[in-house]
Parts: C-alpha cells; sequence; structure tokens
C-alpha cells in the first residue's frame, strides 16, 4: 500500500472553520481502511526539530494518518518493505495548520518530520498501542536515502536516541512488500 495524501475540505465563514479530520467511510473512499487506537500529539519549540525516522515492527507495526496543527512541517515516508519496487525511496509534503493536509501512512514505512518554525505541534493517529521493544528506525541523514531536510542555520534538533539510529543498509527486514509501490503525492 502507497502512502495517500488527504486533503479534506474547510468550510469557512465569517467565525473561521471547520473540516472533518476523520471520517472513516469518506477515507476508505480515498482507501484508507484503518483501526485507529491511539491518538498522539507532539510539540516541538525549535525550527529544525527532526523526531524520526521512526516505525514499529509487526506485530505492533502502526499505519499513522498525521496532521499539523500549529506551525509547520515537512513530514516524510520512507518505503522499508522487502522487495518493494520503491525500496529505501521516499515521499514529503509540507503539513501545516494552513493547509490543514493530512498523510496517511501505511505500515511498511519509517516516517518522520522537521519543523518549518518554532512552535510546532503534529496530531497523529496509530493503528497499533506504543510498543517501546518493537521501536525501529534509520538515522534521518543517511545519504542514501536523499531527503533534503530544509536545514535552519541553527542546524537540526534531535533526541539523543534519534542521533544513533542506523542507516537504511543495517536495517533487518521487518516489512513484506505486498503491492502499492510508493508514488508521487499530487
Ligand atoms: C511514540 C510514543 C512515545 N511515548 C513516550 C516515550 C518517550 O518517553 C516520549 C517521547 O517519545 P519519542 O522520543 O519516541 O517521541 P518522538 O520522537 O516524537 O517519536 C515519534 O516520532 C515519529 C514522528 C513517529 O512517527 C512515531 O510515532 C514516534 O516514534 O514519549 C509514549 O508514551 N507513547 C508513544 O506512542
Amino acid at each position: 500500500m502507497t502512502v495517500i495524501l488527504v486533503k479534506q475540505p474547510r468550510f469557512a465563514d465569517q467565525r473561521g472553520w471547520f473540516t472533518e479530520s476523520w471520517n472513516q467511510a469518506k477515507f476508505a473512499a480515498l482507501g484508507i481502511e484503518a483501526d485507529f487506537c491511539q491518538d498522539n500529539h507532539s510539540y516541538s519549540q525549535s525550527t529544525g526539530t527532526v523526531r524520526g525516522l521512526h516505525f514499529q515492527t509487526p506485530p505492533y507495526a502502526q499505519a499513522k494518518l498525521v496532521r499539523c496543527v500549529r506551525g509547520s512541517i515537512l513530514d516524510v515516508a520512507v518505503d522499508i518493505r522487502t522487495g518493494s519496487p520503491t525500496y529505501g525511496q521516499h515521499v514529503s509534503r509540507v503539513l501545516s495548520a494552513d493547509n490543514a493536509e493530512q498523510l496517511f501512512i501505511p505500515a511498511g514505512y519509517a516516517h518522520g518530520f522537521i519543523t518549518l518554525e518554532p512552535d510546532c505541534e503534529v496530531i497523529y493517529k496509530v493503528t497499533a498501542p506504543y510498543h517501546k521493544e518493537s521501536e525501529g528506525g534509520i538515522i534521518w541523514n543517511d545519504p542514501a536515502l536523499g531527503i533534503d531536510w530544509p536545514l535552519p542555520e541553527t542546524g537540526a534538533c534531535l533526541s539523543d536516541k534519534d542521533l544513533v539510529l542506523p542507516l537504511l543498509h543495517e536495517l533487518e527486514p521487518h516489512f513484506a512488500y505486498e503491492g502499492g509501490p510508493l508514488v508521487p503525492l499530487d
């Protein structure tokens, strides 16, 4: 399955706007079949904060529905499905409180983002609970990934954990390719 960009309509009036950020039937019509069990919410203070690239291994693999509700981020998903014709390739998209766009990232992808301004908040639904022992990752700036991270002059801000994540070529095979190569988002 591939990564899906979601653009829900916004209903604006003199008060502001309203949008449905999740609707099971409407999202199923987009190809998003997901039984979400947990909502996550992160706040990042500085521009250039990188969270990721993360995944959880089966049976705790997570599909994610990601949106930025304050500020703006460049959201990135890397295909790590063994045998995929797009293995190691990625898609990225600016998600912001202003554009209200979302990315649905199926299991089988490593996910991360970089903040494009201070005080960013990201909210995302996941289809499996947090399971620390199942956490995996790829280091954000692995040259093999070719991700063009927009870095501020102050550089990137990462957790100690993320600074020592492995390279893509060091990754164990955790996910089998079952169709749906990565395709451009727009
Ligand atoms: C992910 C998670 C974390 N935690 C605890 C564990 C740590 O004490 C603290 C921070 O965790 P972490 O540094 O892993 O947070 P992020 O770096 O934002 O991780 C996330 O970053 C990228 C963008 C992802 O896609 C994943 O959902 C997730 O890995 O929250 C929980 O209690 N539950 C959870 O589901």
